[in-house]
């Protein structure tokens, strides 16, 4: 089904006590496509990743991811459905200090109950520059091939669909740069889906599609997105973020 979205979410709403982090929110992520998640602090970001990856529930609405709808899943239903298609990297790594590089990227599919593909995995690594730092623990690296090392994991797996929390949020320019690449070259060589939470304007001009949200909704988006226009656009969003115009449309 080479036209299925690989993720879709159809009028999601999710609160907490006292907040609705999303409001109504629509959207779709074609398939080997790189969208950027952006909007002022609080208005719902890591909320949609997480529904959209089916690591929370919405409260209304359907997410279909991969084509199915993830929605109503409970658990373990939900976790089987997630590590099916879905790799994370997260901006704080989410690495066992425990375990050597390769048993780290080798971990969701041990988990997953599948027989882990090596050879894939040795490739991986070699593509995020780690080739013969297998052994090495979490510890011994850099934050920036820490992120690589996350990245291996996450596509060791040849996930449809990564999700990305800020995944250059603790690194330096130079390293958030080359993650940065490697996101876009598993989007162009892979043919893998990446949805990416970012604050950074730079960051989101590595992706083919900026959605801006304010107040738990989509009030704009952009497509093959230029830093300076992404930046500007944010200003004009966090403007009005908060206010009743959240409908906003700063084209
Ligand atoms: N587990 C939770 N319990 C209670 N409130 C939550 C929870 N998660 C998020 N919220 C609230 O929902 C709203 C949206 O949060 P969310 O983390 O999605 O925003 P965000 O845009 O990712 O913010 P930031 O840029 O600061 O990370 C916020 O008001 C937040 O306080």
């Amino acid at each position: 089904m080479p036209n299925t979205p690989a993720v879709e979410l159809i009028d999601v709403t999710r609160s907490y006590p006292g907040v609705r982090a999303l409001a109504g929110v629509s959207a779709v992520f074609p398939a080997g496509t790189f969208t950027a998640v952006m909007g002022p602090s609080g208005s719902g970001k890591s909320t949609l990743l997480h529904c959209a990856a089916g690591l929370d529930r919405p409260d209304t609405g359907r997410v279909l991811l991969a084509g199915r709808d993830i929605a109503g899943l409970r658990e373990p239903k939900l976790t089987e459905a997630r590590r099916r298609v879905a790799g994370f990297v997260f901006q704080s790594y989410n690495l066992l200090d425990s375990l050597s590089v390769w048993h780290n990227v080798l971990l969701p599919q041990r988990l997953a109950g599948v027989r882990p593909d090596r050879a894939w995995a040795r490739e991986v690594l070699t593509r995020v520059g780690l080739a013969g730092r297998e052994h090495a623990r979490p510890a011994q690296l850099s934050g920036g091939q820490r992120q690589r090392v996350a990245l291996a994991r996450a596509l060791a797996a040849r996930p449809e669909v990564i999700f990305a929390d800020e995944p250059t949020g603790a690194l330096d320019l130079a390293a958030g740069r080359e993650v940065l690449g490697l996101l876009r070259e598993a989007v162009d060589d892979l043919g893998a889906t990446v949805v990416m939470v970012t604050h950074d304007p730079a960051a989101a001009g590595h992706a083919d599609r900026v959605v801006f949200l304010a107040d738990g909704r989509i009030v704009t988006e952009m497509t093959r997105p230029a830093a300076e226009a992404v930046a500007a656009r944010m200003t004009a969003v966090s403007a009005h973020a908060g206010s009743a115009a959240a409908g906003v449309d700063a084209r």
